[in-house]
């Protein structure tokens, strides 16, 4: 079992395109059967690392390369992707870009076909994968008609059916559900465990994480390796939280309330902080001193959707149906529920992107009657994959883009822009080649060219998923501060904690339907919805659960208002 299956040895690279090296001086040795969590902020390295191990560098991604990486024995330098298509498989980042078959069922089938296995036994391993999945229902579906967090579940059928002695995971969970999130994870054990499989996962959100267990957390940042240890030591250490990745949130909550975390032996899972009465007390005298209720209930509507349905094709089985609501003026409204639930497809028709059943107006105005563009003026809508909104090459024209469209003077264009950069973290790269940025940059590039826009509506389809602690902060605290200022905004989101601590209202989704529309609260403390919409509670609920506190929902509002409050002062 300790045999090296990968080593990174003084190992530095630096991309063709860049004056600095991305990874430096990298002494990394993972054995097989190992299961190893790569976290770091965004634009660390973390998925250059990953394309090491699959071969990408150097041979699509070229590079200056120093020291060595041998994966299986073998220096990358002299391996091939194909040489190293049968050590690691990858489940990327952006699935979008992985899918090569027709249908669902071809596109998972490719990877055994190119194993040469025989018919009959590929069908019986599909079978076996996409139920263990959740998927079989679309197998005869074309990979470019699912929904986001469908692709990513359908990549990693496509993945797990290699059974490859290495599985690399950039971001598994960036799309699912908070239910199917849960069930990867848990997925991804059992593989480990049946095929003793060496696991690598590159995850920031160590929240949804954490609960499963690591041999180590590799922690890197701006390229160099942070801290190689146990969860549990790392989480006794202040390193997370100076490098940029948030700690899970009851650690946080521990914290909030006075508790000396360093203290508490065993910090890596809920069930095994210690139970004496001592914090449990500690906690309750926390709620007592903090319990205010913020409440900031809008007043006109703004949007009003009557009816609204739509329906792809006639084989879908659950499409969009009824959707029946009123947005009011300066509602931060997040949108959440199942994947493939019919959420993109609910913003779809607000935008006019699609036909739709029923009406939608703005402000007593049917939007039937306005032009595509002119909805736009009034609606700003930011996608979900960065790639498909992208077009200029650099990063400052992609912003400027729309001002340009609609003939802004040139300086006042330039002025906007680089208000809106340096609001979203990018203007130190406003004139770089976009092809050169990180995923998580790009999907930042593309917020920036709607809020530059200011529309009246803005919906955003889950605009933190693949972004750091800081980005995400300052993302969310960015569309606060518009929401302050009367801004009314939608999110799709995954992030339960999201939901919480910055939206005042939820519109919940199941099979098409619209499931719910009340508080973040009262949503997550409904067993039947949460259930149906494929939720998950965040970790404050468990740890109210761990110290039996009589009224769990005051402990999870006291840690909401208590980081309003700081996000106030900041
Ligand atoms: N193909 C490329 N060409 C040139 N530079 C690149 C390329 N891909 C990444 N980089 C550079 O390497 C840095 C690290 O990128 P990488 O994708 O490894 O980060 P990451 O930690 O995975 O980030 P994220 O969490 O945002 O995905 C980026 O800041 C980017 O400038
Ligand atoms: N272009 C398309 N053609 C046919 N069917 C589609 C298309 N886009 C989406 N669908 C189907 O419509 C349903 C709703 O998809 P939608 O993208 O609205 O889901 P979602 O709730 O946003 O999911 P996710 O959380 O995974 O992003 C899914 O079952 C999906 O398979």
């Amino acid at each position: 079992m300790n045999k090296p299956i990968i080593e990174f040895k003084n190992f530095t690279f630096k991309y063709v395109s860049q004056a600095e090296a991305t990874l430096k001086d990298i002494n990394l040795t993972i054995n097989a059967g190992e299961k190893i969590l790569i976290a770091g902020p965004s634009g660390s390295g973390k998925s250059t690392i990953g394309h090491c191990l699959n071969g990408l560098i150097p041979e699509i991604y070229e590079g200056d390369i120093q020291g060595t990486c041998r994966i299986n024995g073998k220096d990358i330098i002299q391996s091939s992707i194909f040489d190293l298509s049968f050590t690691t498989s990858t489940i990327l980042q952006d699935s979008d870009s992985q899918f090569i078959g027709l249908t669902v069922g071809e596109d998972i089938a490719f990877a055994l076909e190119n194993d040469c296995q025989k018919q009959e036994k590929m069908q019986k391993t599909i079978q076996s994968w996409s139920k263990k999945l959740n998927i079989n229902n679309l197998l005869q579906q074309s990979p470019q008609a699912l929904s986001g967090g469908q692709k990513q579940i359908v990549a990693l059928a496509g993945v797990l059916v290699d059974e490859s002695p290495i599985l690399l995971f950039d971001e598994p969970l960036a799309n699912l559900d908070p239910a199917a999130g849960e069930k990867t994870m848990q997925v991804i054990d059992q593989v480990q465990y049946s095929l003793h499989a060496t696991v690598i996962i590159i995850e920031h959100r160590l929240e949804e994480v954490l609960g499963h267990d690591f041999d180590r957390i590799v922690l890197i940042d701006d390229g160099k390796i942070l801290a190689d240890t146990t969860p549990n030591n790392l989480l006794h250490q202040n390193k997370l939280q100076d490098s940029g990745v948030r700690p899970p949130l009851y650690l946080d909550a521990l914290k909030k309330a006075g508790i000396n975390i360093n203290k508490i032996p065993k910090l890596e899972k809920i069930k095994n902080l210690p139970t004496g009465p001592k914090i449990g007390a500690q906690l309750s005298h926390w709620i007592e001193s903090n319990s205010e209720n913020t409440s900031n209930e809008s007043k006109h509507p703004l949007l009003t959707l009557k009816s609204i349905g739509h329906r792809y094709n006639k084989k879908q089985l659950y499409p969009l149906k009824d959707v029946t609501t009123t947005i009011k003026q300066g509602d931060f409204v997040s949108i959440v529920g199942q994947n493939g639930a019919g959420k993109t497809t609910l913003c779809r028709a607000i935008c006019g992107f699609i036909n739709y059943e029923g009406k939608i107006s703005l402000a007593n105005q049917d939007l039937a009657e306005l032009s595509i563009k002119q909805r736009a003026e009034k609606i700003g809508y930011v996608m979900q994959n960065p790639n498909q909104m992208i077009s200029q090459k650099i990063v400052f024209d992609e912003v400027a883009l729309g001002l340009r469209l609609r003939h802004i003077d040139e300086d006042q264009i330039t002025e906007r822009v680089n208000q809106t950069l340096k609001i979203c973290g990018l203007y130190p790269f406003r004139h770089w080649p976009i092809s050169a940025l990180s995923f998580g940059q790009k999907k930042r590039i593309t917020i920036a060219a709607i809020l530059v826009l200011e529309p009246e509506l803005i919906i955003l389809d889950e605009p933190t998923a693949g972004q750091d602690w800081k980005t995400y902060t300052e993302i969310m605290n960015f569309l606060n501060q518009l929401n302050h200022q009367g801004k009314t905004i939608m999110i799709i989101t995954h992030d339960m904690h999201l939901m919480m601590e910055y939206t005042n209202r939820s519109l919940a989704f199941a099979k098409g339907r619209l499931i719910a529309d009340t508080t973040p609260l009262a949503l997550l403390t409904d067993d039947n919805l949460v259930k149906a919409a494929s939720l998950r509670r965040t970790s404050l609920f468990t740890l109210a659960k761990h110290y039996n506190l009589p009224n769990p929902n005051k402990f999870v509002q006291t840690y909401i208002n208590d980081e309003r409050k700081h996000l106030q002062e900041r």
